[in-house]
């Protein structure tokens, strides 16, 4: 794989997550933490006590591992179809493979994917739910100084298990919704394309987006779970596992606790997903 295009996969990878940056730090609160009414009640509140810049919470680690996940997750869905089909990515316009061999695909490569995201993903989440504001002289720190300091007392507290926590909830919520996710651009794709062409960038930009969708509002049930397990241990309570922790979240917060999020969820992904396969797509034309 050429440097250039890697690197501009990452940019533009990049970019859809800086845009949806500020919607998942409002999703993330809004999931783990009782104290917000809404989304414009934590929106509020979280730029009333840290500026626009709370927004940003726990950036810069996903922006560096986007690169990681998102090769791993193209990589492998596109090399489990060239097995399944013995097709490459130029010739399937003309032999558009099965939805079950994309489904199958799409699965392999959000299984994969969930292994190296999975710590990053920790960590993401745990600096999102720093809800102090900006440190001021004399006040006390912030029990993580950022990403670093953060993967270390993990690390130092429960060893390297410690940050895979939330590991197979990850796993669990993204190997379906990964497969679903390129079934609905497949399918999307194809609607609005003449057999055999190649997608317009517009087909492209809403087949991602609306694929960002779907998966995202398939996978927010066990996101919310997810998100918890992995904040378990900190300031609330340690769960005895992934079962443990849906029937005590439903218990104390009715069924609705497994939606929470859809909507900020929904919203971050039509831009986040739409650049992300534009770019995809533009790199594997120009490498033709
Ligand atoms: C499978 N699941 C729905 C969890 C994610 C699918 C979309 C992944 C994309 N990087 C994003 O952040 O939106």
């Amino acid at each position: 794989m050429p440097v250039e295009e890697f690197v501009a996969g990452w940019i533009s990878g990049a970019l859809g997550l800086v845009l949806g940056h500020p919607f998942d730090t409002v999703k993330v609160r809004l999931q783990t933490q009782t104290t917000y009414r809404g989304i414009f009640d934590c929106m509020v509140k979280t730029y009333r006590h840290e500026s626009l810049l709370g927004f940003f919470k726990g950036m810069s680690f996903p922006i560096a591992s986007i690169a990681v996940v998102n090769s791993v997750l193209f990589g492998v869905y596109s090399n489990a179809l060239l097995v399944l089909t013995a097709t490459s990515h130029q010739e399937r316009r003309a032999q558009p493979p099965s939805y079950t061999h994309v489904f199958i695909a799409g699965c392999t490569g959000g299984f994969l994917q969930a292994y190296c995201l999975a710590p990053f993903d920790l960590i993401k989440v745990r600096l999102q739910n720093q809800t102090e504001p900006r440190a001021k002289p004399g006040s006390p720190p912030p029990q993580y100084r950022g990403p670093v300091h953060c993967a270390a007392s993990i690390f130092q507290a429960e060893g390297p298990r410690g940050l895979f926590r939330g590991a197979w909830a990850l796993t669990l919520r993204d190997t379906p919704t990964l497969g679903i996710y390129f079934v609905t651009y497949e399918w999307l794709c194809r609607q609005f394309t003449l057999d055999g062409q190649t997608p317009s960038s517009g087909t492209v930009l809403v087949a991602g987006g609306f694929a960002g969708i779907t998966s995202w509002v398939a996978a927010t049930p066990l996101d919310v779970i997810k998100s918890r397990m992995q904040m378990a241990g900190l300031k609330q309570r340690a769960y005895g596992g992934l079962l443990d922790c849906m029937v005590s979240s439903a218990r104390q917060e009715g069924l609705g606790v497994f939606f929470r999020g859809l909507t900020i969820n929904s919203a971050r992904a039509f831009p986040v997903n739409a650049v992300t396969f534009l770019s995809y797509e533009h790199l594997l034309l120009s490498w033709g």
